[in-house]
């Protein structure tokens, strides 16, 4: 039995294998035949699911493991949310340059925003088990010339950016991927 990371991206499945490291059995991502899905759903724990889903049926011995993250904006009603990869075209940085064109006359106190990483891990007896973590801090009204990504533009209450941090050890990611880690690791131990 391994663990599949089902994710199209290769950076997050670094991340999670990285951090599923200390589980004891092997940890794999997809091979290139399975395609890409569409993420219809309208939450973040519904396109995690789907993630899972999706590959379900090329694995049924082993535990698949699917995540969704994105940004919620108060002043804008929670958009982006599950479109955040998505919600108009090109990059990250340039989807981030839209946010803040959006959100060009709105001060700082109203730029309430939320990181969430929403996991699901699917054992093969048909159980499973929903992880959430969220990360608050505020759409940035700093000047940025050099934004890569939405990192740049999310604010910390110390401060800083998202991307100027260098311990990012209670962001959204890794509080769902700790809870995803002790449901495995529990579901070994029986
Ligand atoms: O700068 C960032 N710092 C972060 O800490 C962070 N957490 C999430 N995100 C963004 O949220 C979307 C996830 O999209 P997403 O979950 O659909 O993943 P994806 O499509 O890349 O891969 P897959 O797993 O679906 O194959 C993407 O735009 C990510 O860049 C972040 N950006």
């Amino acid at each position: 039995m391994k663990v599949i990371v089902a994710s199209w991206n290769p950076s997050k499945v670094k991340k999670i294998k990285h951090f599923l490291s200390e589980v004891p059995i092997e940890i794999t991502s997809l091979s290139g035949e399975i395609e890409d899905i569409e993420e219809t759903a309208l939450t973040f724990e519904g396109n995690a699911a789907l993630k899972v889903e999706a590959v379900r049926s090329h694995f049924p011995e082993d535990i698949i493991i699917g995540e969704d993250s994105g940004l919620t904006i108060d002043a804008l009603e929670g958009f982006p949310g599950v479109k955040t990869a998505r919600f108009s075209s090109g990059s990250d940085a340039d989807r981030a340059e839209v946010l803040l064109e959006k959100l060009a006359y709105v001060p700082l106190s109203k730029r309430k925003a939320q990181f969430h990483s929403s996991i699901s891990v699917s054992f093969p007896n048909g159980e499973s088990a929903e992880c959430h973590g969220i990360m608050p801090g505020w759409i940035s009204n700093r000047d940025n010339t050099e934004i890569q990504g939405y990192g740049d533009i999310f604010l910390l209450s110390n401060g800083k950016v998202l991307s100027e941090i260098d311990d990012s050890s209670f962001n959204h990611q890794h509080q769902a991927l700790f809870q995803a880690k002790q449901h495995i690791l529990e579901w070994l131990k029986r």
